[in-house]
C-alpha cells in the first residue's frame, strides 16, 4: 500500500528495496570472494613453492577455480538483479511519468511540451544497469580488505587507511568542484533541446522567411553557455582524476617499497609483500570507479530529482462515483479563468445557462476570451472560481474516461495524431467502422477519405501522408462527433473551409441538432448564423449579450447602426461633444 506521502517513484524504489539489500549482500559475498586470487598466491607462495607438494597445489587450484567461479556467478545474478530492478522501475512508473508529463503539458498551455521526463526515466534505468553503480555497492566493504591488511600487517592496514580516506577526500573534492557545473549544464541542455525542438517545428516559417541564421545564432549562445559549463566541470573533474589515478600508481608501489622493507626485516613473508600491493589496488579500485563515473552519477542524480518533483505533483485521481450519460444541459456559474501559470483573469465572472439539444454561437473580438470559454467548458482549464456544470454536476468531477465519449472538441488548431485516419475518427478506442464511417459522413468527409491512397486506413503523420489544412478541419471534425457526444464544441470550424466544407458544416450542425447534442460553434464568420439557435456576444472576458439568435442578432445591428451614426456625426462634426 503507498504512502499518501511519498510518491510513485519513492513508493517505486520501496518497492525495489528487497532487490536492492539482495544486491548489498550479494555484493558482501562478491568482495570476499575478491580476497580469493590474494590467498591463492600467498599459499602458492607460502606452501607449495617451499614444501614442493604437487597435490597441495592441484587442490589449491581447484577450490581456487571453485571459488572464483562462484564470485563471477555473484557478479552475474548481482547484475541481473540490477536489471530486473530497472525493468520493474519502468513498469511501475512509466505510465505515470507519461502522465505526469501530459499534465505539465496541459497545465503550462502547451509551454512545457516535452517528453524530458521519459528521458530521464531512460537515463535512471540505464544508471542502474551500469558500472557505476556497482562501485557504490563495492565502496561500503572497504573494511573488510582494510581489516585483511591489518591481519597481513598494522603498517598495510594504515597505509589503506590513509590511502581510501586521501581518494575519499578527492571524490567529496570533485563533487564540489563539479556538481554544481554539471548539474547546471544539465539543466541548460534541457532547455537548449527544448528550444530547437519548438523551432523544428516551425522549420517552413523558419525557411520562408530565412530565419534560421539568426534562430542558430540564439540556439548557439544557449549552447556555448552549456558547453563553458560542461568543459569548467570536465577540466576540475580532469585534474580530480589525473591526481587520483597518480596518488593509486604511486601509492600501490609504495607499499610495495613498505613491503620489502618489511620483508627484508623479517616482519612479513615474501609473499605477503605483492598480496598487500594486490590488495590495496583491489579496496581502492571502487572508489576510484566513483571518481571516474561521478559525471554519470551527478546526470542520474538530476534525473532523480526532476522525476521527484514532476511524480510530486501527480496526485492520484479520486476515484468518482459513475454518473449518468449526461443529456447536455449546460450551467455556467460566475466563472473566472486564468491562463496556466498566470494570476490575471482572462474571463471574469462569466454566467449563463444552455439547455440540451441548442446550437449556441459564441462570437466577439479576437483576444475576447472566446477559446479560453470552450477550454473552460470543455474541462481543460481549471477555472479559479465558479464553475462550469454538465447536466448539474461540476465538470471537473466527472470521471474523465467516462465523461470523453460524450464531449466532442474541434480545437483551434487541430492537431491529428500518428496513426491512420480511422484510429484518428474513433479516437484511438476499437475501431467500429459503422461508427466511423456515420461521423465521416456526418462530417462531410467521407468521399474525401475514400479518394485518399488507402481510404480510411491511409496512416498519416511523419510516416505517411500529409492532409491539407482543410481536410485535417473536416477529419477533426468527424472525430469530434464520433460516437454519441452529448455536449460538441466547434472552435473555428470553418476557418479552413472552403464553399463546399462549410456546406458539409451546416448540415453537420443540422444533422447533429437531431440528436439532441448541445452544440457550441466559436465563429467569426456569419455563413453558419443560420444553423444557430443562440447567439453568446464576448467582449473583454464578459458576455456582453446572450439570448435567443434573432434576438441578439437584431441587438448587434441596433448597436452597429448607432456607431456608424456616431462616426458619421463625427466625421460631419455635428456629433454632441462628450461630457
Ligand atoms: N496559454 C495562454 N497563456 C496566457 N495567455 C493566454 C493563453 N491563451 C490565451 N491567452 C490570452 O487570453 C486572451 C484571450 O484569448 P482567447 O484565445 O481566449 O481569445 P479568442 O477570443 O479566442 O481570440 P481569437 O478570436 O483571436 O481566437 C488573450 O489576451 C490571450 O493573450
Amino acid at each position: 500500500m503507498r504512502n499518501l506521502h511519498e510518491n510513485s517513484l519513492q513508493a517505486a524504489l520501496k518497492a525495489c528495496k528487497g532487490s536492492f539489500i539482495s544486491v548489498g549482500i550479494f555484493s558482501l559475498f562478491v568482495n570476499a570472494l575478491m580476497l580469493v586470487p590474494t590467498f591463492y598466491m600467498l599459499q602458492v607462495y607460502g606452501r607449495v613453492v617451499t614444501s614442493g607438494s604437487i597435490s597441495t597445489l592441484v587442490m589449491l587450484t581447484i577450490i581456487m577455480t571453485v571459488l572464483v567461479i562462484t564470485m563471477g556467478s555473484l557478479e552475474w545474478v548481482r547484475s541481473r538483479i540490477m536489471v530486473r530492478v530497472s525493468t520493474k522501475l519502468d513498469v511501475l512508473l512509466s505510465r505515470d511519468v507519461y502522465k505526469a508529463s501530459f499534465k505539465r503539458s496541459l497545465e503550462s498551455g502547451g509551454m512545457d511540451a516535452s517528453a524530458q521526463s521519459l528521458n530521464d526515466l531512460t537515463g535512471l534505468r540505464q544508471f542502474l544497469t551500469g558500472n557505476g553503480l556497482f562501485a557504490f555497492f563495492d565502496a561500503p566493504w572497504l573494511p573488510i580488505y582494510i581489516a585483511v591488511m591489518f591481519l597481513f600487517h598494522p603498517w598495510y592496514g594504515w597505509v589503506a587507511i590513509g590511502s581510501a580516506l586521501v581518494l575519499l577526500f578527492l571524490a567529496y573534492m570533485n563533487e564540489k568542484m563539479t556538481g554544481k557545473a554539471l548539474g547546471q549544464a544539465n539543466k541548460e541542455n534541457i532547455a537548449a533541446t527544448l528550444y530547437t525542438t519548438k523551432n523544428l517545428r516551425n522549420a517552413e516559417v523558419i525557411e520562408s522567411m530565412g530565419m534560421l541564421n539568426t534562430l542558430m545564432h540564439r540556439w548557439g549562445m544557449r549552447q556555448k553557455n552549456v558547453l563553458i559549463l560542461q568543459s569548467q566541470a570536465s577540466d576540475k573533474g580532469g585534474i580530480v582524476s589525473a591526481v587520483s589515478k597518480t596518488f593509486r600508481m604511486l601509492i600501490q608501489s609504495l607499499i610495495l617499497g613498505l613491503g620489502a622493507y618489511l620483508a627484508v626485516n623479517h616482519e612479513i613473508s615474501p609473499g605477503l609483500v605483492i598480496a598487500g600491493s594486490v590488495l590495496l589496488g583491489r579496496a581502492l579500485a571502487p572508489i576510484d570507479l566513483i571518481i571516474g563515473s561521478w559525471k554519470g552519477f551527478i546526470a542520474a542524480r538530476s534525473q532523480y530529482d526532476r522525476l521527484n518533483d514532476t511524480l510530486d505533483k501527480l496526485h492520484a485521481e479520486p476515484e468518482r462515483m459513475a454518473l449518468p450519460a449526461p443529456q447536455g444541459h449546460v450551467l455556467v456559474e460566475n466563472l473566472i479563468v486564468c491562463p496556466p501559470g498566470s494570476k490575471t483573469p482572462i474571463l471574469r465572472g462569466i454566467s449563463f445557462g444552455v439547455p440540451a439539444g441548442s446550437v449556441v454561437g459564441i462570437i466577439g473580438p479576437s483576444a475576447s476570451g472566446k477559446s479560453t470559454l470552450a477550454r473552460a467548458l470543455m474541462g481543460v482549464w481549471a477555472p479559479q472560481n465558479g464553475v462550469v456544470r454538465l447536466d448539474g454536476a461540476d465538470i471537473s468531477n466527472w470521471d474523465k474516461d467516462q465523461l470523453g465519449p460524450y464531449m466532442g472538441y474541434l480545437p483551434q488548431d487541430i492537431e491529428l495524431f500518428e496513426g491512420t485516419i480511422s484510429e484518428n475518427i474513433s479516437r484511438f478506442t476499437d475501431v467500429d467502422p459503422e461508427k466511423v464511417v456515420r461521423a465521416a459522413k456526418t462530417a462531410g468527409v467521407h468521399e474525401m477519405i475514400l479518394l485518399l491512397p488507402d481510404g480510411y486506413d491511409t496512416v498519416i503523420g511523419s510516416e505517411g501522408v500529409n492532409l491539407s489544412g482543410g481536410q485535417r478541419q473536416r477529419v477533426g471534425l468527424a472525430r469530434a462527433i464520433y460516437g454519441s457526444p452529448r455536449l460538441i464544441l466547434l472552435d473555428e470550424p470553418n476557418s479552413n473551409l472552403d464553399e463546399v466544407g462549410e456546406r458539409a458544416l451546416a448540415s453537420a450542425i443540422q444533422e447533429l441538432k437531431l440528436t439532441g447534442a448541445t452544440i457550441f460553434v466559436i465563429t467569426h464568420r456569419t455563413t453558419i448564423l443560420s444553423q444557430l439557435d443562440r447567439l453568446l456576444v464576448m467582449s473583454a472576458g464578459g458576455v456582453s449579450m446572450y439570448g435567443p439568435r434573432d434576438q441578439v442578432m437584431e441587438e448587434l445591428n441596433k448597436q452597429q447602426l448607432a456607431a456608424q451614426q456616431k462616426a458619421a456625426q463625427v466625421a460631419t462634426g455635428t456629433a454632441p461633444a462628450s461630457a
